[in-house]
């Protein structure tokens, strides 16, 4: 299937001289949920306010439900909500002009019926004729993103959509981005909270110094993520891995005290039993073991760390 959204070879040097994006290559396809994960600085809200059209890119194209999103822009933009990260909306609208306001920009027909459905599953109905800036924070950014779904997107961007909002407020979100997700659209979210990844996305894409260094489902990383490491250490120093034991893998520390033996938590049978039987036909005296799990967030650092 044709991906809604593809990324060839996009690359952004800002005026500054700053390179942000280098060659980056992405496709989404239509109906995931998507995340992009990096820590500050490393291109995401380049990479989406250059899908989006806000942004020029230095080289590459983008397509957009098959649209180029320069040389048909209109058609590309019509596609795409965006709820930006910072509260960028009219303080003294109220909630119901202003979102009616934004779908009219892409010379759709009011929709009465349209918008009350988005404000009522934003739980927004009841501030309706409210002026913005009478609302709270996270009102305000619910407000967002009914402007984003005002003209019925295919695809709607959430750049950090839960950074600094409380927990309730993050449910809400995640709770309506499923719902959206039910209804055929197709999310692409930025954030630099893990558990927001984890929690949400079907697939995971990793940027870090304007690359993207990883692209995931994230059910593959969760497999990753069960893997654990078992260290054994040693009474005696080895000098290498039994010949015995060499069908588990194991990594011999430089000092020779500590083998790592690593395995996979979700697997049936971890060989765990049967390998400190081999241990001990092997002759070798363990002093003590340690287990540790590799958490999303050691992946995470791991690949960014790398990536720098
Ligand atoms: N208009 C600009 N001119 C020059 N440099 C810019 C401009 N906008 C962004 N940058 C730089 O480009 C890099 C990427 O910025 P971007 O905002 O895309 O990162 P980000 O991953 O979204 O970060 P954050 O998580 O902090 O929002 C940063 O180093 C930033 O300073």
């Amino acid at each position: 299937m044709q991906p809604i959204i593809s990324v060839t070879g996009v690359s952004k040097r800002y005026a500054t001289g700053f390179e942000a994006l280098k060659s980056v290559d992405l496709d989404i396809a239509e109906g995931e949920i998507f995340a992009l994960l990096g820590p500050n600085g490393a291109g995401k809200t380049t990479l989406i306010s250059i899908i989006c059209g806000i942004v020029n890119k230095s080289t590459g194209t983008i397509t957009v439900g098959g649209h180029d999103n320069v040389a048909e822009y209109r058609q590309a933009r019509a596609l795409i909500g965006l709820v930006p990260q910072e509260l960028t909306t009219d303080m003294w609208e109220s909630v119901w002009d202003t979102v009616s306001y934004s779908r009219g920009l892409f010379g759709l027909r009011p929709d009465p019926a349209h918008l009350e459905k988005v404000l009522r599953d934003l739980s927004l109905w009841e501030k309706k004729d409210d002026k913005i800036m009478t609302l709270s924070g996270g009102m305000k950014r619910r407000v967002l993103i009914a402007k984003a779904l005002s003209h019925e997107p295919r695809v709607l961007f959430l750049d950090e959509p839960t950074a600094g909002v409380d927990v309730e407020l993050r449910r809400d979100m995640w709770e309506m981005v499923r719902g959206l997700k039910a209804d055929g659209v197709t999310i692409v979210l930025t954030t630099h909270y893990i558990e927001e990844a984890e929690e949400m996305a079907d697939r995971v894409g990793v940027i870090s110094g304007g690359e993207i260094i990883l692209v995931e489902e994230k059910a593959e990383l969760m497999r990753k993520l069960g893997r654990k490491e078992l260290a054994i250490q040693l009474k005696e120093p080895l000098s290498a891995v039994p010949g015995t034991l060499a069908e588990y893998g194991l990594d011999l520390s430089k000092d020779g005290h500590t083998l790592t033996y690593a395995y996979d938590t979700q697997a049936e049978r971890t060989g765990i039993t049967r390998l400190l039987r081999d241990l001990d036909t092997a002759g070798l005296r363990l002093r003590d073991l340690d287990t540790r799990q590799s958490t999303l967030e050691d992946i995470f650092v791991n690949l960014v760390g790398n990536g720098r």
